[in-house]
């Protein structure tokens, strides 16, 4: 800022007693003459003051306005996706850019990876933010790291060999895909009866790619978020792409995706636009990077066959109920934990059940362990298997045998 100039001295007047009248008139004429001159100086510097003040003050107008914009500016959304001692590791959601950035002490100590913060052009975080507690939170089951391993799941060998095939590797070597030159399945759909496993393949091939499982049921999104579906299927993309690599597992899709002639909800525009949201964002996808998308139904029948076309589910994988060898397996996974007696032949209570899925076979096994404990016995026998066969049997005829859709 410039200094104020300094101000004229003040004009002396030279008279005394011993001047004549022309004398003391020529020191007067010569004292106006001095204090006209420093009016004049004081005068200049005076408008050259308010010139100043009139600028200063056009400036501090122009840094409030900024200020202004400045404090209302919008703020990027973005996750922390890693606390390092380096710092945190950001991904803005929208373009997925990956920055390293420094947070206060303040908003460190409340922060946990997975959450999503505010930050601005810098990457700065200014806030975090809560957690979801909107209709997309409670529609979407989100896990970054699912527990269930290909070793859980019973005799699906060739199932599992076609979900890594169609899923895994495209995750894992997707420069290989690219070098080959072509395109890997865009989804998968699984179909086949209920408790088969549908979503036990869809959690091992995220987990065994270390990639997010974000689990949709269709039935929730016409029956429970009635009107949001369309924006659901939006935001469980966008969600995907926060979280990449991810596995989009949409269950129950027929609820969605019905034959237009078949379904009961045929009319209902709402299921018509979800699912044209679905097709939209499948054939949009190429773009989206390490996302794979799974789906499952046990009303393949029912299915719009504009869902299977390709680039959108173009692979289709039967997993059915399991055989005498694979149900001796799914026995094996489910009694691993279990103290059996020596008199229990899982091979032999394999050829027992027909027509069960893994999760009656599992719910034979929990059910045995529960006579076990009835009788506060530790070890779990054949009669408590055989008992528990009995009872499951003897509730599923009196709910009715399901009606084979299938
Ligand atoms: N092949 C299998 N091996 C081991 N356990 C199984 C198998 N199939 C089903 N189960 C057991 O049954 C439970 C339910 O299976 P899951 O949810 O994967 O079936 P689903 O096919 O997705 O069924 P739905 O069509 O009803 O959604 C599993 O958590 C698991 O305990």
């Amino acid at each position: 800022m410039s200094r104020s100039p300094s101000l004229p001295d003040s004009p002396k007047l030279d008279i005394d007693a011993e001047m004549g009248p022309d004398e003391r008139l020529a020191a007067l004429t010569e004292h106006f003459r001095d204090v006209r001159r420093v009016h004049e100086e004081l005068h200049d510097q005076l408008d050259a003051a308010r010139a100043r003040r009139d600028e200063i003050e056009a400036d501090v107008d122009q840094l409030e306005r900024e200020n202004e914009t400045l404090k209302t500016s919008s703020l990027y959304i973005a996750t922390a996706e890693e606390l390092t001692d380096d710092g945190i590791v950001l991904k803005q959601h929208g373009n997925n850019q990956e920055v390293l950035t420094e947070a206060s002490d303040a908003i460190r100590d409340r922060l946990d990876a997975g959450d999503r913060v505010a930050v601005n052009d810098s990457f700065s975080i200014k806030s975090t933010l809560d957690p979801e507690t909107d209709s997309r939170a409670q529609a979407m089951e989100v896990s970054e790291s699912p527990t269930v391993t290909y070793d859980d799941i019973g005799g699906l060998a060739e199932q599992i060999r076609e979900v890594r095939e169609a899923v895994e590797q495209p995750l894992i070597e997707a420069d290989r895909f690219v070098e080959v030159g072509v395109e890997p399945p865009s989804g998968v759909l699984l179909h086949g009866p209920p408790g088969t496993g549908k979503t036990m393949l869809a959690k091992a091939v995220a987990n065994e790619t270390d990639a997010t499982f974000i689990k949709m049921a269709g039935s929730e999104l016409v029956q429970k978020f009635i009107g949001e579906g369309a924006r659901l299927v939006r935001d469980l993309f966008e969600l995907a792409a926060e979280h990449e690599p991810a596995v989009i597992f949409i269950d129950e899709i027929d609820a969605i995706a019905a034959k237009r002639t078949e379904s009961k909800t045929s009319g209902d525009a709402e299921v018509q636009r979800t699912m044209m949201q679905l097709l939209s964002e499948m054939d949009g996808f190429e773009d989206r990077g390490e996302i794979r998308i799974v789906a499952a139904t046990n009303r393949f029948d029912m299915l719009d066959r504009a869902l299977l076309r390709p680039g959108r589910f173009d692979r289709l994988i039967e997993v059915p109920k399991p055989d005498p060898e694979g149900r001796k397996r799914i026995f094996e996974i489910h009694t691993r934990e279990m103290n059996l007696a020596n008199d229990v032949d899982l091979a032999a209570l394999a050829d027992s059940v027909e027509e069960v899925s893994g999760a009656d076979i599992r719910a034979i096994c929990t059910e045995a362990g529960m006579f076990a404990i009835r009788e506060d016995r530790t070890q779990v026998t054949e009669r408590d298997f055989r008992e528990a066969i009995a009872k499951l049997e003897s509730e599923s005829d009196d709910v009715g045998t399901p009606v084979a859709f299938y």
